[in-house]
């Protein structure tokens, strides 16, 4: 049964690459195609039931939305693991969500990341952390993201849910405040989700909302209200937040995502070796809870995904 003997299943999302860290940051990152498909399968060996999958230029490590830079890893990670593909369509905060939405309508998988609002995107803080860059763009991006606003318009929303949608795709929904789930809710309302609604709730990343213990609780007191048994809840805290954030909320019920998208961290001040090093991390702490974690299959139930 889904709720094992002792505890319930959790779903272990790990984003194995993202797009607003930078290669200088940490020599970890995947970066080539290479990298990126090898972390991946470790990281689902390592327990993790949901790939969260971006893609970059393998020379300078810049995020690349087009399907021609996912083809060159996914039939490999699909080769060697039956874990649940979960593209996204957010891509990079600057870019259109006619380019986010390409590579998930190339390759329909059964979940895409959707953003489910507009926001400031603060990377700038990371200049105070890291200094040296190899390449100009990495320090460009994080300055540029000053007067940045990832644009995820009503319209921009509804158009990737039709684009996907058809295609059976589900979503991950990333909620970065309770605007974000009261936007969901207007969606729910007109039909144009369906339930159950996999959320994602995003901590700590400047612009939304914060990472203490009661921003976790006001969301999911939100999303209890909104929702009801519509929803499943997942958590992600950015940077230092990433286990603290997933401990709290596995607690109250939540499934959680890692991974080196969110955090370049397994302890303070030090950088996490791989995304496996932080899905075995979360997994003692879920386990430690008395959870049991979740195989793909089973979360393919609990998501109620097209498998
Ligand atoms: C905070 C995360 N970067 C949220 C994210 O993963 C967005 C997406 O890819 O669509
Ligand atoms: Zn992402």
């Amino acid at each position: 049964s889904l709720s094992g003997a002792t505890g319930r299943k959790v779903i272990i999302t790990c984003a194995i690459t993202g797009a607003i860290h930078t290669p200088s940051m940490s020599p970890h990152l995947p970066v080539t195609p290479e990298e990126i498909a090898d972390s991946a399968v470790a990281a689902a060996e390592a327990g993790a039931a949901i790939l969260h999958l971006h893609a970059r230029d393998p020379e300078t490590g810049r995020p690349d939305q087009s399907p021609e830079a996912f083809g060159r890893f996914l039939p490999r990670v699909k080769q060697r693991t039956n874990a649940v593909i979960n593209l996204t369509t957010g891509g990079a905060p600057y870019m259109t969500v006619e380019e986010r939405v390409q590579p998930a309508a190339t390759f329909r998988p059964e979940v895409a990341s959707l953003n489910m609002g507009s926001m400031n995107f603060g990377l700038f803080p990371m200049l105070d952390r890291f200094k040296d860059f190899k390449h100009p763009w990495e320090r460009e991006a994080l300055e540029a993201s000053r007067d940045l606003v990832f644009r995820n318009t009503f319209r921009d929303i509804e158009f990737v849910l039709r684009t996907l949608g058809e295609a059976g795709t589900r979503f991950e929904f990333e909620c970065y405040d309770t605007a974000h789930l009261y936007n969901l809710a207007h969606f729910l309302g007109r039909g144009l989700v369906k339930p159950p609604l996999f959320i994602q709730t995003v901590f700590g990343i400047l612009g939304g909302i914060g990472p203490h213990p009661e921003d976790v609780m006001h969301m999911k007191r939100t999303a209890d209200r909104l929702f009801g048994d519509q929803y499943r809840w997942s958590v992600l805290g950015a940077g230092r937040n990433q286990m603290p954030i997933a401990a709290q909320a596995a607690a109250m019920g939540a499934n959680v995502r890692v991974g080196l998208e969110d955090s370049l961290w397994i302890g303070p001040g030090q950088l996490a070796e791989s995304n496996a090093q932080q899905v075995r991390k979360v997994r003692q702490i879920l386990e430690g809870l008395g959870l049991e974690i979740a195989t793909p299959d089973e979360a393919r139930q609990i998501l109620s995904l097209k498998g």
